[in-house]
């Protein structure tokens, strides 16, 4: 199983031109898997359905979609929100068959259908502003509607490339996107808006290339970990160093490496600043918690999680090994410049685990303007500090110094609570012991702790009150499930 590719709005407009000539035309085929969907959603008896045709070529999508399904004897009716004639020439012809074969057009939301589907054929990836007017209007009634919607393309008012409502935007519990994934179905307000998100290539998917994005998918990425050898001895998964845990957040350290432990770092040494830290932690006594000096003969270090002021970034960035920087490493990074130079030269591989707070102290701007690009932001970072990113939040962005990117897909708000980022930063040096390299384990671990969160609200454990802990051995089941 390959990873779904995305592509952006400037990336799609290329493939457009590509194929303006093909046959049968791009819309056409669109508008026909919107049709064949929408029948299926509906299902054969069902009720009355609303289709919200906007200006441009989604509205053209549309009317592609009415024309068949009046023609397979679905109650059709289509609210032309601007009344302008379809630009599409495909749009035009399915917008006369339908009106010959006595379709319902009306320009004011229908109140006296009681639809079982409404289609969202609003805006689609040419929405590059606030809707207004009357499109917001349409925008609205679509959601004020309480039937099922489904989004052609992507739902209303959300932007494409970044997942960011503007204004108002639909929310969808189907899409049903064409040509390729794109990336505002999945970060950002984009999660909350896309409801289950279906691809039709137009049966182009073979001729699409390579791209810059990803989706990460867990049922693809599982196969990165090898399986364990009969053979293995403790040596042979690695042995991670954290730093951190400085008084008063000791529990962040532990954390981290119990998360490393469970998820098959073979041995976790705890180098904790706290001078009156346990000796060792009763619940995962593998754990072995020393000094930070004591714990730096590793194969890879997790610097940051509870570190307070202490000088663990200057020995994460000292140390000649794969390291990860989480938290206040990333804190200590952001206020002191001298560190940037040193960190950017590092000749081993650098992980860096921002939520959009700390993004936008590494940045120097404000968490707004992270969210208003979580790709570009990610990417940005990747690229001014030389390192493997993941910018965190819903729709986590794994982003890379060589321009590439990828955007999670598991996950969920039970993950919103203290502790789980410290788990993350330990599956990822777990990762890095276990011999994936710096991208694979970091996309790897972020996968993994979304998928795993997952598993626990699938079983009933959260969102709410889902802790650190339950992700973290809900993970260490799901590196040993099969798939
Ligand atoms: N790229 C392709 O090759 C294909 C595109 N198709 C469809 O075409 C869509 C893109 O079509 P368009 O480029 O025409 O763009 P859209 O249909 O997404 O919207 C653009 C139209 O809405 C107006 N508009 C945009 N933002 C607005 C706002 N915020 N408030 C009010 N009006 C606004 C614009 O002035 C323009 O008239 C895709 O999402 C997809 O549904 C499909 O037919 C399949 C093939
Ligand atoms: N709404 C959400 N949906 C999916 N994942 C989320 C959501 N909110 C938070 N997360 C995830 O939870 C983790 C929180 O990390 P972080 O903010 O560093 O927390 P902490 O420092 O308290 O451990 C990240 O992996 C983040 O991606
Ligand atoms: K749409």
């Amino acid at each position: 199983m390959s990873a779904p590719a995305l592509l952006n709005n400037a990336e799609l407009r290329v493939v457009e031109q590509r194929f303006r000539d093909a046959s049968p035309p791009l819309m056409e085929r669109a508008g026909r898997a919107s049709a064949v969907l929408a029948a299926s959603i509906a299902g054969e008896r069902g009720g009355p359905i609303v289709i919200v045709a906007g200006p441009g070529n989604n509205g053209g999508d549309a009317w592609v979609a009415a024309q068949h399904l009046a023609q397979s004897f679905h109650r059709v009716t289509v609210f032309d929100v601007m009344g302008t004639a379809p630009r599409a020439s495909e749009a035009v012809a399915a917008k006369a068959a339908y009106g010959a074969g006595g379709g319902t057009v009306v320009r004011e939301w229908p109140a006296s259908v009681r639809p079982s589907l409404v289609i969202d054929g609003v805006l689609g990836i040419g929405s590059t502003r606030v809707p207004e007017g009357a499109i917001a209007a349409a925008i609205e009634r679509i959601n004020a509607s309480g039937a099922r919607v489904l989004a052609l393309d992507i739902a209303s008012g959300i932007d494409a490339d970044t997942g960011v409502a503007r204004g108002a935007a639909v929310r969808a519990d189907d899409t049903l996107t064409f040509i390729a994934m794109k990336p505002g179905l999945f970060t950002g307000d984009g999660v909350e808006h896309s409801g289950v998100v279906h691809l039709d290539d137009l049966d182009l998917g073979a001729e699409l290339g390579e791209s810059r994005g990803m989706l990460l998918e867990w049922e693809a990425v599982r196969a990165w970990l090898e399986p364990r050898r009969a053979n293995a001895h403790k040596g042979s998964h690695g042995t991670l160093g954290i730093l951190g845990g400085a008084a008063g957040m000791t529990g962040a350290a532990i954390l981290a490496g119990r998360a490393a432990l469970r998820t098959g770092a073979g041995k976790v040494l705890v180098g904790l600043y706290d001078e009156r830290a346990p000796a060792f932690d009763p619940e995962a006594p593998e754990l072995m918690l020393r000094k930070p000096a004591d714990v730096l003969d590793a194969d890879a270090l997790v610097a940051g999680p509870g570190s307070g002021s202490s000088p663990a970034l200057a020995t994460a960035i000292a140390f000649e090994k794969p390291i990860v920087l989480d938290a206040d490493s990333l804190n200590d990074l952001a206020k002191n410049a001298a560190h940037r130079k040193p960190l950017k030269a590092r000749k081993a591989a650098t992980i860096l685990t921002p939520h959009p707070g700390e993004a936008a102290r590494l940045l120097n701007t404000d968490t707004k303007a992270i969210q208003a690009d979580r790709i570009a932001s990610a990417l940005r970072m990747a690229e001014e500090f030389n390192a493997h990113v993941v910018l965190k939040g819903a729709g986590s962005i794994v982003a890379h110094p060589d321009g590439t990117y990828a955007i999670n897909t598991t996950g969920n708000p039970g993950l919103a609570s203290g502790g789980t980022g410290d788990a993350l930063a330990g599956m990822i040096g777990a990762m890095l012991c276990q011999g994936l390299d710096a991208p694979r384990a970091l996309a790897f671990a972020v996968c993994l702790h979304g998928a795993a969160a997952d598993a626990c609200v699938a079983r009933g454990v959260g969102p709410v009150g889902l802790t650190a802990s339950d992700v973290i051995l809900e993970a260490r089941a799901l590196v040993n499930s099969e798939p």
